[in-house]
């Protein structure tokens, strides 16, 4: 049962119309009290509560309200209906736990599909609730996930997180340091939705400037400006049916902040130079490098966006961060460049496989798959070793981790380097004090002693 909480009587008429229509039972109450007498007798599944329900439209009432359902109803996902001018309560609402926020006048499809996502996620929730995480062979059986290598558990963590959510049409935002992996991700969140065979459309925010950024998005009319000569689509209508991948969010300037949250709120948008609004339906993907939060606690990104795309986030790890994975990204490398130069001998033996997890790779994958193909292509040989990887390695880049980087004289105490080198390790070595000792030359005795002195966390059943 979908319960919708509004005390006008017309939206409440075109609301149960509506959801009716779309094949659920739906109940209404006209403010709290109403509501607690439905509650007292069922549990809705989802509820869609009008924030200005009351005469009093500074949206007390409905926070208030909001906080209850909350409380009282915490798996129960509630959506909520906001005027325009209320974007501050929308934003106050999603941080008091609300799935989602619509603003009036609502477009029917935009609402409808938005109760039925919140509807799936819930459901997706309780089922993640049981099973402990999923090993990399169950997740290749479930999804699609071809073209990401890799097993580390926080890896494994964002895969099981897109496969659950995927079928769903919530926005999802992906963070990570470059060359992490982010569009990769992106792709496969496409890939395992009902959408797959619509168009994917990447955009990339970083390298549109704000002149350009109404005509790139949402297209123009000709005559719009001195240059347009014919009409043009933009990419939220070229992405319609499928997905938008906006790559590079945090470096969007506040004017362009403001007009992607209107397409992103309802669904709607005018090309350049035509005041006709077009509806689009895409799912919105968005990744980027940067810290958002610390961006809108900064004033440099809009709240009320950023609560518009991070419904679901994930973080991609840094390469750092799982070294395990690092000999099967260089695998996966070889075996692509086997076929692509038809040199079927081609291996990386395996010293250099474990010599390649010691480098700093600030690039990451991508850095590493640039640093396996350039080998590949410069080194004539098919079996490859450290040697050839050393020799051909671009100074600039990758620097193996050796005596040679030891910090200047002075510059550092011997217990604060002993704790990176000790953090480091666990790192390196998931964490897995026996390891760490070992590769440390120090007993585990010593190690938690050391671990305990520097307050590092560790398992002690380990
Ligand atoms: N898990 C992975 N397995 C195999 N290849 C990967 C994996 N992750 C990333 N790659 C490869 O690394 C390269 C960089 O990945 P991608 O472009 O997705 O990173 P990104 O995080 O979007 O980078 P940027 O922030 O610079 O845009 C691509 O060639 C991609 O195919």
């Amino acid at each position: 049962m979908l319960l919708l909480i509004d005390d006008d009587i017309a939206i409440q008429t075109s609301l149960s119309l509506l959801f009716r229509k779309e094949g659920f039972a739906v109940r209404m109450a006209d403010g709290p009290f109403e509501t607690r007498d439905v509650l007292a007798e069922e549990t809705p599944e989802a509820i869609v509560l009008d924030m200005n329900f009351s005469v009093d439209t500074s949206g007390d009432d409905g926070l208030r309200l909001l906080r209850y359902l909350r409380e009282h109803l915490p798996t129960v996902p509630v959506i909520l209906l906001t005027g325009w001018g209320s974007i501050d309560l929308a934003v106050q609402g999603m941080k008091a736990g609300a799935s989602d926020f619509i603003t009036k006048p609502w477009q029917n499809e935009h609402l409808v599909q938005s109760v039925r996502t919140a509807l799936k996620l819930s459901a997706a929730a309780r089922q993640s609730g049981e099973p402990a995480s999923a090993s990399r062979r169950q997740l290749d059986e479930q999804f699609q996930l071809d073209n990401i290598v890799g097993e580390d558990p926080r890896l494994l963590d964002v895969l099981a997180t897109i496969g659950r959510v995927a079928s769903t049409d919530a926005p999802v935002l992906i963070t990570g340091e470059s060359g992490t992996g982010k569009e990769l991700i992106a792709e496969a969140v496409h890939q395992n939705s009902r959408r797959k065979r619509q168009p994917f459309v990447k955009v990339n925010l970083g390298g549109i400037s704000s002149t350009l950024f109404e005509s790139e998005l949402f297209g123009h009319v000709r005559g719009a400006f001195t240059d347009a000569k014919t009409d043009r689509v933009g990419r939220f209508e070229l992405a319609s049916k499928g997905s938008i991948f906006l790559d590079e969010i945090g470096d969007l300037d506040p004017a362009s902040q403001v007009k992607l949250l209107r397409v992103l709120q309802d669904r709607t948008f005018e090309p350049l130079g035509s005041s006709k609004s077009r509806t689009v339906d895409v799912r919105v993907i968005c990744a980027t490098n940067r810290n958002l939060e610390e961006m809108v606690a900064k004033g440099e990104f809009r709240e009320d966006l950023y609560y518009r795309i991070n419904l679901i986030t994930v973080r991609l790890p840094a390469l750092r961060e799982r070294p395990a994975d690092i000999p099967r990204l260089v695998d996966f490398f070889v075996d692509n460049l086997k076929t692509l130069y038809n040199r079927p001998n081609l291996q990386v033996d395996k010293s250099a496989r474990q010599w390649l997890k010691n480098l700093t790779l600030p690039g990451n994958i991508r850095q590493l798959k640039n640093i396996v193909e350039r080998t590949v292509l410069l080194s004539g040989t098919d079996i490859l070793t450290i040697d050839d990887f050393e020799k051909h390695l671009p100074t600039t880049h990758a620097a193996p981790v050796t005596h040679a980087f030891l910090p200047p004289v002075g510059s550092m105490t011997l217990d604060e380097m002993e704790r990176q080198m000790i953090e480091r390790a666990m790192t390196f070595h998931n964490n897995r004090v026996a390891n760490v000792a070992r590769a440390l030359g120090i007993t585990r005795f010593a190690l938690y002693r050391r671990l305990e002195k520097y307050g590092l966390n560790y398992d002690s059943s380990d």
